[in-house]
């Protein structure tokens, strides 16, 4: 086995790794002046999209996306550099690792942005399933992805199971807490219908993973908004909460979760973020996460995304 170094030297280069980069323009910002994080899940699965079809030769569609810590903003103005490869095919799925950088064209500074995992499956054909080719891998770095792909597939597909088995057998009590200027959880529901229009498509003229998820960030983000005197983010703290998403007449679903945390801004804080500024390195502002996508079903004309804060 050639050494990582020395495969550097010679020129290799993952032949599934695709890098975009995009500058981020006003047009791809939020209401604060960072790049949306709808806009960026867009990017990146498109990325990873190509990734995967690099690799299987064919059509491939989203099944899957694992956790996303967004560990800082991005301003305007900002580079975003977008790099996917397959760690590994499985028979018709293949994991494909995203990693986000951001950059400073003046100042030539990078600074990691997050880091995903997407599951992509190869389209069926007439013939049936596709079976993949290997992923084989050839540096230090290719060789530990392709043993954890394995490990997180298996961790994966048990926790949907799980998942889906705690919202069928669940038999929990509802909380009933008094809290001082509570929100009726109805008031946070918000429900929003997307006529899916060319612009919503990808190059296989169907909806992506990535605009589901824009449309889903969005929906989440209004909702969370509706909880007064609190500043909203996606994040890890807090116990699971289940978004539907359906055609018009409910005919398929998928269901996904979110994980919202509210945290009170201070006013400094709550200035800095007005005026439009990005946050830099290290600085302890997030993000936002968003936390395991099962995309499971058909491409829809209509869809309803409602949320609702629990
Ligand atoms: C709603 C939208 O428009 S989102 C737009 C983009 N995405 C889509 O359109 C995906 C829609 N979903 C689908 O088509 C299906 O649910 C699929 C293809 C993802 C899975 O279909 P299934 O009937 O479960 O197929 P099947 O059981 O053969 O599984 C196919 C592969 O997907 C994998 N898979 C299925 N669900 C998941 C999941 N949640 N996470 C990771 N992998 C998964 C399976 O492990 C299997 O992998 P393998 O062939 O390597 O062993």
């Amino acid at each position: 086995q050639a050494s990582e170094s020395s495969v550097i030297n010679e020129g290799y280069r993952n032949p599934t790794e695709l890098k975009m980069s995009q500058i981020v323009l006003p047009c791809h910002a939020n209401h604060r002046g960072e790049l949306s994080v709808g806009q960026l899940l867009k990017w990146m699965d498109s990325t990873a999209c190509l990734s995967a079809e690099r690799h299987a030769g064919c059509s491939c569609i989203t099944a899957s996306v694992d956790d996303i810590h967004f560990e800082l903003t991005i301003g305007v103005g900002k580079v975003v550099n977008i790099i996917a490869k397959v760690n590994r095919a499985f028979s018709s799925s293949m994991e494909v690792g995203i990693l986000v950088n951001c950059e400073d064209l003046y100042t030539d500074r990078q600074w990691k942005v997050c880091q995903a995992f997407a599951t992509f499956v190869a389209r069926r054909t007439e013939a049936g399933k596709v079976q993949l080719k290997q992923v084989i891998p050839r540096t230090q770095l290719e060789q530990m992805e392709y043993s954890l792909a394995a490990e997180r597939r298996r961790m994966r597909l048990l926790h949907a199971e799980i998942i889906t088995d705690l919202l069928s057998s669940s038999t929990a009590q509802p909380e009933c807490q008094e809290y001082q200027d509570a929100v009726p959880a109805e008031q946070t529901r918000v429900e929003s219908v997307e006529l899916v229009l060319p612009p919503h498509t990808n190059h296989q003229v169907s909806t992506f993973g990535g605009q589901i998820m824009a449309w889903m960030e969005n929906v989440a983000t209004i909702s969370a908004r509706c909880v007064q005197t609190a500043w909203t983010i996606l994040s890890p703290a807090t116990p699971w909460r289940t978004l539907r998403c359906s055609r018009s007449r409910w005919v398929s679903s998928f269901s996904t979760s979110f994980q919202l945390r509210m945290l009170r801004t201070p006013p400094h804080r709550a200035a800095q973020k007005a005026d439009g500024q990005m946050t830099s390195p290290g600085s302890s502002h997030r993000g936002a996460q968003f936390s395991s996508l099962r995309m499971a079903s058909q491409m829809s004309e209509l869809l309803n995304v409602c949320l609702r804060v629990s």
